[in-house]
């Protein structure tokens, strides 16, 4: 069995680690040259996942025509760039899991809903869960949620690509798994500023659950299914990005909360920071339904440089006393 990943930042190397230690032949794309000879000759990934020695087995190529023999294809590259990538693939009648965490601006869709646009014949799969790549790159265990709607197709990826460390649980709710990844990012940023700011764990666990209320509503009025958005790829990968500086959004909500420049912060980074992208469009696609999402807001402003972190924090506190609700 052969299969492509498509993206070689921390996160596509990650899983075409898990990929190769099945006895996987694994062709991983990735966009820059250097990334591509060093992991061919040195057999690791020093940009994006350094320290972590790669399978042999792994080819990288920057040619995506490599990739035409797999039978089942993972894209793992920035949210923005999906539409792009997939624009140069064939996927027809093939596994599709699409692995990046982001809605597209512009658009307002999610990663699912942009690849039955650009590839209607592929079967459309997500893969998403609490999953830091270093971790699962050491083989640390990893539970992940991996929905498809066809419900045998999740079954038989989710069996495909299980380790003894790596454990998928099946779903066929694709749009839920979506939801809880590309939701969290933003929610990892104002946890962030809560510890850049010094305002202790009780509000960070505050945030935490009224963040997941936040999600939860906007979730179930696109549709998602309350247990995947309290399962894996939900509250999972909330707690876990809003609970430590290895998570890049949680590290540039710290530096927001310290005083930093947004602009400034993201120049300086190769690496992505979702939420930053995710912040603006989910904003607007929650105001499109009616969805009130006040942590969202806060975010937004942040970033968008209209009001500094005490301004924030003190808007969220100063709302209206209210039932404990959705
Ligand atoms: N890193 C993790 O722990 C992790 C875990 C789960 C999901 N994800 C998700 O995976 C996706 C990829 O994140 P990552 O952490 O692997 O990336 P990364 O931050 O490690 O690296 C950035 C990646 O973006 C790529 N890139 C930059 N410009 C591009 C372009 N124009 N076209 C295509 N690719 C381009 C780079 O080549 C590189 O692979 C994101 O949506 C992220 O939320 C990441
Ligand atoms: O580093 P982050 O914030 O992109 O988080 C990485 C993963 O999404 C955690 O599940």
């Amino acid at each position: 069995m052969k299969i492509g990943i498509i993206g070689g930042g921390a996160w596509g190397t990650a899983l075409a680690q898990v990929a190769a230690a099945g006895g996987e032949i694994v062709r991983l794309w990735a966009l820059e040259p250097d990334v591509v000879a060093a992991i061919n000759t040195g057999h690791e990934n020093p940009v994006y996942l350094a320290g972590v020695p790669l399978a042999p087995s792994i080819q990288a190529t920057g040619d995506l025509a490599d990739l035409a023999g797999c039978d089942a294809l993972l894209v793992v590259t920035p949210a923005q760039h999906v539409r792009a990538m997939l624009g140069g693939l064939n996927a027809a009648g093939k596994p599709l899991v699409l692995c990046s965490k982001g809605i597209e601006a512009g658009t307002q869709l999610l990663v699912s809903e942009v690849a039955a646009e650009v590839q209607p014949d592929a079967a459309i799969a997500v893969l998403s869960g609490p999953t830091f790549a270093h971790e699962v790159a050491k083989g640390l265990p990893t539970a992940v949620t991996l929905a498809c709607a066809d419900e045998a197709m999740a079954a038989a990826l989710s069996a495909r690509l299980a380790r003894p460390h790596f454990r998928p649980y099946a779903s066929t709710d694709v749009i839920g798994a979506e939801i809880g990844g590309a939701v969290k990012n933003v929610l990892a940023i104002a946890c962030g500023v809560v510890e850049g700011r010094g305002l202790g764990l009780n509000a960070r666990a505050a945030l935490i659950a009224r963040g997941f209320a936040e999600m939860t509503r906007f979730g179930l009025a696109k549709g998602a299914r309350a247990e995947t958005l309290a399962g894996l790829s939900g509250l999972g990968d909330l707690v876990l990005t809003c609970s430590s500086t290895q998570s890049r959004n949680f590290s540039l909500g710290k530096g927001l909360g310290e005083g930093r420049d947004a602009a400034v912060m993201m120049a300086d980074r190769k690496t992505v920071a979702e939420g930053a992208f995710t912040a603006p469009v989910l904003q607007q696609a929650a105001r499109a339904i009616g969805v009130d999402m006040p942590v969202v807001d806060a975010v937004c402003a942040l970033l968008a440089g209209q009001a500094d972190a005490e301004a924030v924090v003190g808007a969220l506190l100063s709302r209206p006393l209210r039932a404990e609700s959705l």
